[in-house]
């Protein structure tokens, strides 16, 4: 039985409110108690479904703060009419993950219970060890990203294109991918880098060689495709692929079948591929770089990771992560409040691998012990006294959060409570719930902490 909250929005009366309970309740739906009224604690965590009459302000409203930032997920469920497609869009803009008619046809409660039913498989793996060693953090939008990919992982066998900056962990998401992919007994993931392919030997390394078929082929070989038949093939940096290559492609890929150098036979192979770059391919299509014919087939789905400075709340969470990578054997070392805010003023054009390997240099001065000291920071990386002012980086860092949020139609109001409730939440975190040490870091008073505190739960409980 799945368990989520129904929220009813408008008047549908007492009696057909029993009927979709009824409804839902057939087809395997439990209804935990309604979250109430318009609060956040709309935010908290298992789905929801929000039974709704017309699609107006209140209810767009009542969307945006149900869904969380996109931490939740809700159907929004017509009740009189089939939304018409401005309003379906203006649903899904607030933060609806699915927009249905329940007058649409008989069988709307089963759609609303396959939905759920995948999206608690999906948060079922997002909760896994594998997932949660692999790729690391906590910000919406990396979670939304993960969720994503995840889907696709467990639910499709269609090629995915995984694009993003350089270090965003593009390479990380492929072997995630595979790892999920619910084939049993796979080969391990072929990963074949464009970038290091050389044009003479390329044909032999993707279809494989016969015997004899040039000099030096002593023996029979197989390419990239054979030995990832009934798994997973990652191109990566695809976008470095020389175009007659791409040509070669276009039928492994498309139908699986192709012969080795030398060979008059067809070869039949089937598995699924993964291409990474972090290129515009788009682009390099316009510029006749890259086969428009190719791109289509690798694209069926695309996956963007989010650059590092997109998500910054991942910063800390990511760096605590290298430091337990790299010190496996000891309990790491902490870092101190100044080399925590050290990591945080940078904008890693170079993302996660380049954070990497600010742990590790980090890691090389640290003298032993077990918190780490600003004095561990490589003297040409210190800020220098100017930027320990900080006046600029507010606005820098939050101007893509700022961006997306007003996108959402989050007005000025929310947007400021969404950041004051957000540092008071990471300070009481990150002290450990000692609230005088959170409210130092948050420049307050503890009893102005504490009153905080009291009138939010105050705000909770009416
Ligand atoms: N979210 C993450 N959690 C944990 N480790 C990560 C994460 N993202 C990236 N990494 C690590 O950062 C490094 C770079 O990641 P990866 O090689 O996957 O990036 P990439 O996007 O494929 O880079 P490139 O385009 O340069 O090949 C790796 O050590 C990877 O394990």
């Amino acid at each position: 039985m799945l368990t989520v909250q129904l929220e009813c929005y408008g008047d549908p009366g007492g009696i057909r409110v029993r009927e979709y309970q009824a409804a839902l309740s057939a087809v395997g739906i439990g209804l935990a108690p309604a979250a109430g009224a318009l609060r956040t604690e709309a935010a908290a965590p298992g789905h929801g479904i929000l039974l709704f009459d017309e699609p107006d302000a209140a209810v767009l409203n009542h969307v945006r703060q149900s869904s969380g930032g996109g931490r939740r997920r809700v159907v929004a469920v017509a009740l009189r009419r089939a939304p018409r497609p401005p309003e379906v869009w203006r649903l899904l803009a607030a933060g609806a993950a699915d927009v249905l008619a329940w007058d649409a046809g008989p069988d709307c409660a089963a759609r609303i219970h396959a939905r759920l039913e995948r999206w608690a498989a999906v948060d079922e793996s997002l909760a896994s060890a594998a997932v949660r060693a692999a790729l690391v953090g906590t910000s919406d939008v990396w979670q939304q990203t993960l969720r994503a990919l995840i889907e696709t992982a467990r639910f499709t066998q269609a090629p995915v294109l995984l694009l993003g900056e350089s270090g965003t962990g593009k390479e990380e998401a492929a072997r995630l991918i595979h790892t999920l992919d619910p084939r049993t007994a796979k080969p391990e993931l072929q990963v074949l880098d464009c970038t290091t392919i050389v044009p003479d030997l390329a044909g032999s390394e993707l279809f494989g060689h016969e015997r004899g078929a040039f000099t030096g082929a002593v023996a029979q070989r197989e390419g990239a495709f054979a030995l990832a038949n009934g798994g997973t093939l990652l191109l990566d940096e695809v976008g470095e692929l020389p175009l007659p290559l791409q040509a070669q492609l276009l039928r492994v890929i498309q139908e699986g079948s192709y012969k080795r150098v030398g060979g008059n036979t067809w070869q039949q192979t089937r598995f699924r591929l993964l291409c990474a770059t972090n290129r515009d391919l788009t682009a390099l299509v316009r510029a006749g770089a890259f086969r428009a014919d190719l791109y289509h087939r690798i694209a069926s789905q695309v996956h963007r990771l989010p650059p590092l400075r997109e998500r910054r709340e991942d910063i800390l969470p990511l760096a605590e992560h290298f430091l337990r990578l790299l010190r496996p054997d000891d309990p790491p070392p902490e870092l101190d409040a100044a080399t925590r805010a050290w990591f945080l003023c940078h904008d890693y054009p170079g993302n996660a691998r380049e954070l990497r390997q600010r742990v590790t240099r980090l890691l090389l001065r640290h003298p032993g012990g077990d918190l780490i000291t600003v004095g561990s920071i490589p003297s040409e990386e210190r800020p220098t006294a100017d930027d320990a002012g900080g006046s600029e980086w507010p606005a820098a860092n939050l101007e893509p959060l700022v961006r997306s949020a007003l996108a959402a139609g989050i007005g000025l109001k929310a947007l400021i409570r969404a950041v004051d409730d957000l540092a008071e939440q990471v300070a009481v975190t990150d002290a450990d719930n000692n609230l005088q040490r959170a409210a130092q870091v948050l420049g307050i008073t503890d009893r102005a902490l504490q009153e905080r505190r009291a009138k939010r739960r105050q705000e909770a409980a009416t």
